[in-house]
């Protein structure tokens, strides 16, 4: 619960280093009492990872004068969404409705799809089903244009990203050379014209969800001023990772919101693929005429932590900033390993040997693909020790969802379609899934669904729990869902303890499973760590191609990478673990050993120096 001692506004709420079980009172420290009580229209902060954004954003929502009010908190990605909703709700704060932006922009759709230019409340598109209507219209529009491959792939981006991404067509078009330049005409046309026949069939792209109500606020003034009857203070968490269109919506809600506090860190834009650019925070507040502030201390990492974090933070093309700690700790470890197999068995020792005085899920292993922590889940499981892919609120849908299904499927006969919503909500195949009016649509176009149709009538035919569960990986693999290589291992390793079983036991194993895993190590990408702490963390796989990332070539992708091992570093609060296997040992053109930022061209000597090296 988040309090208030009026007169020096003291906070309840967790920290770190704290003793288990004891609340503490948490002192916003001046810089983060000044932004509190702060009586500016906008307010931006730009500071870095652990210093206490989300917390000052969740005091301010709590501060006595809001009281009465009503708040409206957004953020990039639903990740961030769900720890401000837990914040909020920890602290004990009900005037505060949180969303991701998109979903904001959805919102604001369907409870009044007339007003956007729907005849009835529109569906949400599937991904992959606009994709595909994209490459169909963009093969036939430059049908007698001789393009090359790199051209097309260029403009194919370019318009893809616009529609599914809501990335600004023209700015993303400026960047392209005179020749591909001079297809824009085209490209726009398309990009109207996709976005016409979507809105004609109902149909809600992802970025629609945002460029409709963008559109509608410009040309509908008296209702982007009833938004701001309705909400009085509008918080913005993450805002170094908007694209442009988010950008619009939250610029044109600052117009008519009496308060706005925007928070981020530069230096932890990661989602360039999403269209956020470097520099999204110091552009606002210029146009806003203010003077972003700092929160100069961490109140997450221990000082070597920082130290190394400090290292990256200066070679990165970002506004100087350093942060400093009380709090001091072990050097970060940096571990040598000759192969692959090597770093999984020093994972497993590490892990064996933290989890004797750190809880199992206050320590996360970090990688950049989600390759490297299947493959490492796999070695770890194999030797007994309990990692759960992903976080253990995903562990917990997947359990939750397969336990619905197994449930509906044992009713028998009448389950079919009532099975259908069951594996389309396991699979997320609707983007909205809780949304009734997409499941009825996708139950009534049954021809887009005979695969999983067909499926389902085979499995319900062996009745066995076994054929149930292979279908709902099978169906993962066959959609491309996106979250298959989370799905699919639990299902494998569930499949052993389910053999044979009625569906009573086998859902009993299922909760068997999750409590078991409850408690465990986390292997998470580090784009899905963001926003998160751990006591510990390790990040495994740092060798060229893998982090930096082998498609980073240009000098932005490779500086998002650098951005992304700050993220990394920056999880940590006590110790931290980075673990090196090479390809190879030796340059195969030289003979010679290779050297370390042949290895990995993050770890060059001044990064060196923070850490301790260890060679396995
Ligand atoms: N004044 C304070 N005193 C003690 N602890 C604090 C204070 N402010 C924040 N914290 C703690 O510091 C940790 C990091 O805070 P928070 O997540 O708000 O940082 P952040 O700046 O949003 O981080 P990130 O950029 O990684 O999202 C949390 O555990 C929080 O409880």
């Amino acid at each position: 619960m988040l309090m208030f001692n009026n007169a020096t506004e003291n906070v309840v709420m967790s920290r770190p280093h704290r003793q288990p079980g004891k609340p503490h009172i948490f002192q916003p420290t001046q810089e983060q009492q000044s932004i509190i009580a702060s009586v500016n229209q906008i307010d931006v902060i730009n500071a870095g990872p652990g210093s206490g954004k989300t917390s000052t954003l969740i005091a301010i929502a709590g501060a006595p004068k809001y009281q009465g009010q009503t708040i409206l908190a957004l953020t990039h990605s639903a990740r961030a969404e769900v720890t401000l909703r837990k914040r909020a709700k920890k602290a004990g704060i009900r005037h505060i409705q949180v969303a991701t932006i998109h979903g904001f922009g959805y919102e604001l759709i369907t409870t009044n799809p007339a007003a956007f230019g729907y005849s009835k409340t529109p569906r949400p598109t599937d991904v992959k089903s606009v994709k595909a209507l994209i490459k169909r219209k963009f093969r036939r529009a430059f049908k007698g244009t001789p393009l090359d491959d790199e051209t097309e792939r260029e403009l194919f981006t370019v318009l893809k990203r616009s529609i599914l991404r809501g990335t600004c067509i023209q700015a993303d078009l400026d960047t392209l050379d005179f020749n591909r330049r001079m297809h824009a005409p085209t490209l726009q046309a398309l990009q109207a014209q996709i976005v016409k026949s979507q809105q004609n069939h109902c149909r809600l792209a992802f970025s629609d969800m945002l460029h409709r109500p963008v559109e509608y606020f410009k040309n509908t003034p008296q209702a982007l001023r009833n938004i701001g009857k309705r909400y009085h203070v509008l918080l913005v968490d993450e805002f170094q990772d908007l694209s442009s269109i988010q950008l619009k919506l939250i610029e044109l809600l600052a117009t008519v919101i009496d308060k706005v506090v925007v928070v981020g860190d530069d230096a932890q834009t990661i989602y360039g693929f999403h269209g956020a650019q470097t520099g999204t925070l110091w552009n606002f507040a210029e146009k806003h005429q203010v003077q972003p502030r700092a929160l100069s201390q961490s109140h997450r990492s221990t000082q070597e932590i920082l130290d190394l974090a400090n290292v990256v933070r200066r070679r990165l093309n970002v506004t100087p900033l350093t942060m400093t700690s009380t709090v001091h700790g072990k050097k970060p470890e940096l571990i040598l390993c000759p192969t692959k197999e090597t770093q999984a068995q020093e994972v497993g020792q590490l892990l064996n040997r933290l989890t004797r005085t750190v809880k199992a899920c206050q320590i996360a292993v970090l990688a950049r693909e989600k390759l490297s922590l299947r493959d490492l889940h796999k070695s770890l499981e194999s030797k007994g020790i309990k990692t759960v892919l992903g976080s253990e609120e995903t562990l917990k849908h997947i359990c939750d969802g397969l336990e619905a299904f197994l449930r509906v499927f044992a009713r028998g006969k009448k389950a079919p379609m009532e099975a259908v919503d069951t594996v389309l909500h396991i699979c997320g195949l609707t983007p909205h899934s809780r949304n009734q009016d997409a499941i009825r649509h996708l139950k009534a176009s049954k021809k887009k669904h005979l695969y999983l149709i067909k499926k389902l009538k085979a499995a319900q035919q062996a009745r066995s729990i076994e054929a149930q569960l292979s279908l709902i990986q099978d169906v993962l693999v066959h959609y491309q869902h996106q979250d298959r290589h989370l799905i699919v291992p639990v299902i494998t390793q569930l499949m052993p303890m389910v053999r044979g079983q009625t569906c009573k036991q086998a859902i009993q194993e299922i909760q068997r499973y999750r409590s078991e895993h409850m408690n465990s190590v986390a292997l998470q990408t580090i784009h899905s760590a963001k926003g998160l702490e751990y006591e510990v963390v390790i990040v495994i796989d740092m060798v060229d191609g893998h982090f930096p990332h082998c498609w980073a070539h240009s000098v932005a992708a490779q500086e998002e990478e650098r951005r992304l091992l700050y993220v990394a570093i920056t999880r940590a609060k006590r110790e931290l673990f980075l673990l090196s296997p090479p390809y190879q040992s030796y340059n195969p053109k030289t003979r010679q050993p290779l050297t370390l930022t042949q290895r990995c061209p993050f770890l060059e000597a001044e990064f060196e120096q923070q850490c301790v090296k260890k060679t396995v």
